[in-house]
């Protein structure tokens, strides 16, 4: 129940259209000094010759002026001229409403000030009633219907209406019943009725019961609101609407659009209580003073009518405000219009009249009448409103059409339940799906970034390893470097062939001291990685850490496994990168020691061979001996460059750059020649235990004088001791040499021999060595013994295939130092070579073939792995054409042809 009360009266002052605008005093700003001495600049309108002023100034949101004072007397006169003493210049009326809209309004201001509270009246079983009053062209059509763009109440109040509707619609049956009418010229007629259907489009006429009902209108069911604005759109161009002087679309007619809503419990029971609530929306024709118009003919009938409908409702409210409550015959029955709107205006009704007024003085009279007529409105007594609720008593034949209802409802809810159900697992799919995508994302998110940050990630990887490899070189370089430096510093000078390697060491130090500097370019690049690496794990962290609606445990967890897979694979990759850079130095460091060790071992050999062809020309005397040396020096001479070459293709260095220390007069590297270091406390250079070989009697660890890391070696001891140097070098060059130490003085020793061409066992006898003694014992049928120092050797063990010195009567001896630095050498041969026939031929008794002398290679090229080389030779002087033009006893030595074409080329060169 709604309290008695009044109906609700708005103001709704419409902007000036063009025409009035152009003709409105413009606003200007003029620039004055006030009182307080500040420069103001007030605005305010010119009082030139505009025809037009507003007449309407809005005080707040219920109040308004209608014709306000002006204030200034100047602009007063300009505007109303010459004015006796006491008479009101304005009109200066001040009126109330509820709401006071201004012309800056919008459609939606309005509809929430006025039509919007009747709507939940509506649903709740009350009539309500908006109607819009004014004179002709000031805005009704525009509040009520609107355009399309900008829809007005009927549009706003229907989308409202339908969404409670919407709500409502689980617990209630809604009928929603659509009546569109006009009165034009006190006839009713249907602006829904479609032309042709027996529907009569005009004449309807008025039942009253209860209620005011319109028999035979066509009533339409609509289901949503643009289906309501298309009904209205629709009666509205049916509606009666013709050319004014005031209104180019001015509408001759009062339309009235009600919307009958019913709604009946879903709950079935033996009475239904069903509410009914009619909302009536009326656009009510212009009022037009006809002395104001100049409207002829039927727009002056129309006119006439119009006023005389206008004319009955303004007779009603008088009615019902003068009443004041005493029960006073209202002239509802005057007007078709007044009729309709019977029960909205003094009946079971809640109503609002929207009161639409010109603001400029064009419509001055209109304006102020509106106003008078809208003000006496607001003081219309309404009775108490009631719910108008019916309480149906079914029929039995009614039980059975709510039964089937019933059925229907159960229908439908067991769909729905069924539809729920569909619904959440349908539900369920889509977060799983939604979860998927966004692992999905997130793991490509990871490998975006593991492939942006994986080149710069590996390169770092390659460039650490590649540093690890500069740093294990540098050690071991640093680590000779220092030995060298300590044999400097307690004797005066280096050797010259320390010197030399102590240079060569230095500019191999060189570039691997830049690899490892913070700034080098690895270095930097390692940063750079190192960057990328956090950047790739911190991105990880975030994907890991990523939390979303979307992601349940279980996916959370698939990223973090993925995130973590990544990462080990990221850490794998870069082991990889490490490792191939590794793989690729140790590759090549023992490319470079295979490639040395044959240089050095074929040197040794070679000199062991020098060092015999010396002695047979020491032998043959004076004449041979200067060839021979010739020879020597000029076939060592391509040896030490074809060396020189090696080194500068293997270590980017040559050793004759740093050799050159050495006076030509000064003494010799081979007089100075300290041995090879053994060790350089870094562990032996092989990477695995030394295999024994087969068929072969193991070496004992004294005898593999060439393990390099064999601390009690004899050749440690070669080079501090003071012994003669060349003793030592030829101990230490060539592995099958043997020095008896100390140790063995007195005792029978066998010793142990090995070199290419066999191997066997020296027993000393015995007899002890006086001195340091080196036997060499070469191959069976090319046996050469050198016996150094005065010792004793005995036979070998494998006696048969070796002969001791003396029965080769080949001996090679010199003192110790502590006497003059003496080289003797004693040959049993009278004849060992002959440096201008370059052979051997000529020795009375079938000497040892030198390894130097090609026969001698050419013999063991089956077996020997020196033979090769010497076939290689051998082949190289047969392309030649000439097997007589032998090279010089050293000369087809190329020492270093596995390893340098080049520095095979070279040597080719002929001696002498
Ligand atoms: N608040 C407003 N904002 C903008 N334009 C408006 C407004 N009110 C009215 N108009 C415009 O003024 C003109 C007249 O309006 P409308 O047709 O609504 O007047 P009316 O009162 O319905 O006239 P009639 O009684 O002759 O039918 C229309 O062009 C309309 O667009």
């Amino acid at each position: 129940m709604v309290a008695a009360g009044s109906i609700t009266v708005a103001v709704r002052v419409r902007p000036p259209t063009s025409w009035e605008g152009a003709r409105l005093p413009q606003q200007t700003y003029d620039n004055c000094i006030r009182t307080d001495g500040a420069l103001s600049t007030p605005a305010k309108s010119t009082a030139t010759n505009a025809p037009l002023r507003e007449v309407i100034q809005i005080v707040d949101d219920r109040v308004l002026t209608f014709d306000p004072d002006e204030k200034d007397p100047s602009r007063a006169f300009v505007e109303r001229g010459f004015v006796p003493p006491g008479t009101k210049r304005y009109k200066d009326r001040r009126f109330i409403f509820d709401r006071v809209f201004d012309y800056q309004a919008r459609q939606q201001d309005v509809y929430h000030g006025t039509a919007k509270p009747l709507l939940s009246n509506l649903l709740e079983g009350y009539n309500a009633t908006i109607f819009a009053y004014g004179a002709t062209g000031c805005g009704k059509t525009h509040t009520i219907s609107g355009t399309d763009a900008d829809p007005g109440i009927i549009y706003l109040t229907m989308a409202d209406l339908f969404q409670q509707i919407e709500d409502k619609r689980e617990e209630n049956i809604i009928d929603v019943v659509v009546t569109f009418l006009e009165i034009y010229n006190e006839e009713i007629r249907d602006l829904l009725a479609e032309p042709g259907t027996p529907t009569p489009r005009g004449g309807l006429q008025i039942r009253e019961d209860k209620n005011v009902k319109v028999v035979g209108l066509t009533e339409l069911r609509p289901r949503s609101a643009d289906e309501v604005k298309e009904i209205v759109l629709l009666g509205n161009s049916r509606r009666t609407q013709s050319p004014t002087h005031a209104n180019e679309t001015s509408s001759r007619s009062h339309a009235v659009l009600q919307v009958h809503v019913t709604q009946a419990p879903r709950t079935a029971s033996i009475t239904e209580q069903r509410m009914m609530g009619t909302l009536s929306i009326i656009d009510l024709a212009g009022s037009e003073r006809a002395a104001a118009t100049t409207n002829m003919g039927q727009r002056m009938v129309e006119g006439a009518n119009i006023n005389k409908s206008l004319l009955a409702l303004g007779n009603c409210i008088n009615a019902l405000c003068e009443s004041g409550g005493a029960i006073r015959h209202v002239p509802y029955r005057n007007s078709k219009l007044t009729r309709l709107l019977k029960f909205s205006l003094g009946g079971n009704c809640k109503t609002v009249m929207i009161v639409c007024i010109a603001p400029t003085s064009l419509h001055f009279d209109d304006t102020q009448n509106t106003l008078v007529y809208a003000e006496r409105a607001t003081r219309i007594k309404t009775k108490v409103v009631t719910r108008n609720v019916v309480n149906v008593d079914r029929h039995v034949g009614q039980y059975v059409e709510a039964i089937n209802r019933l059925n229907l409802e159960v229908s439908e809810l067991k769909q729905k339940v069924a539809g729920k159900r569909d619904l959440e697992a349908e539900k369920d799919r889509r977060k799983r799906r939604e979860a998927a995508a966004e692992v999905e994302r997130a793991k490509s998110d990871m490998q975006q970034k593991a492939d942006q940050m994986q080149p710069s990630i590996v390169d770092g990887a390659s460039c650490a390893g590649k540093i690890a490899v500069a740093e294990a070189k540098l050690k071991v370089i640093r680590a000779r470097l220092a030995q060298l430096d300590t044999q400097a510093s307690s004797s005066s000078a280096l050797p010259s062939d320390l010197e030399a390697e102590r240079e060569l060491l230095k500019a191999l130090a060189g570039p691997e001291e830049e690899v490892i500097k913070a700034q080098s370019a690895l270095n930097v690049r390692v940063q750079r990685s190192s960057n990328s690496s956090a950047m790739f794990d911190a991105t990880l962290r975030a994907v890991g850490e990523r939390r979303s609606d979307k992601l349940d445990e279980f996916a959370v967890d698939n990223v973090k496994l993925d995130a973590r897979w990544r990462k080990a694979e990221m850490e794998r990759v870069k082991a990889e990168a490490r490792q191939e850079v590794l793989q690729e130095a140790v590759t090549r460091q023992a490319e470079v020691v295979v490639s040395l060790i044959g240089m050095v071992s074929r040197c040794t050999v070679m000199l062991g061979d020098a060092s015999r062809i010396l002695g047979t020309a020491v032998a043959e005397g004076r004449d041979g001996m200067e060839a021979t040396v010739k020879a020597l020096s000029s076939s060592l001479k391509h040896v030490a460059e074809g060396n020189d070459e090696v080194f500068k293709t293997l270590l980017g260095h040559s050793i004759a750059a740093y050799a050159v220390g050495a006076a030509p007069q000064g003494p010799s590297s081979l007089d100075n020649f300290k041995g090879y270091p053994t060790t350089l406390g870094i562990g032996r250079a092989a990477s695995g235990p030394i295999a024994p070989q087969h068929g072969k009697p193991r070496l004992s660890r004294r005898s593999s004088s060439y393990g390099a890391s064999v601390p009690s070696s004899p050749l440690r001891k070669a080079h501090k001791s003071p012994r003669k140097s060349l003793r030592s070098s030829m101990a230490s060059a060539a592995l099958p040499y043997r020095r008896v130490s100390d140790k063995d003085k007195g005792k029978r020793k066998g010793v142990q021999w090995r070199d290419e061409a066999g191997q066997g066992d020296i027993d000393d006898g015995g007899v002890g060595a006086v001195g340091p003694t080196i036997t060499v014992f070469s191959s069976p049928d090319t046996t050469t013994i050198f016996s150094a120092g005065a010792s004793t050797v005995g036979s070998s063990s494998a006696s048969t295939s070796t002969r001791s010195m003396s029965g080769l009567s080949l001996e090679s001896e010199w003192e110790d130092e502590k006497t003059d630095d003496s080289l003797q050498f004693s040959f049993a041969q009278p004849s060992m070579h002959d440096a201008s026939s370059s052979s051997i031929s000529a020795v009375r008794k079938r000497p040892r073939a030198s390894r130097l002398d090609p026969s001698f290679l050419k013999s063991k090229s089956r077996g020997s792995t020196l033979g090769s080389l010497a076939e290689d030779d051998e082949d190289c002087a047969a392309a030649q054409g000439s097997p007589t033009k032998r090279l010089g006893p050293l000369s087809d030595r190329n020492m270093n042809r596995a390893s340098s074409p080049e520095g095979s080329t070279r040597s080719r060169a002929t001696l002498g």
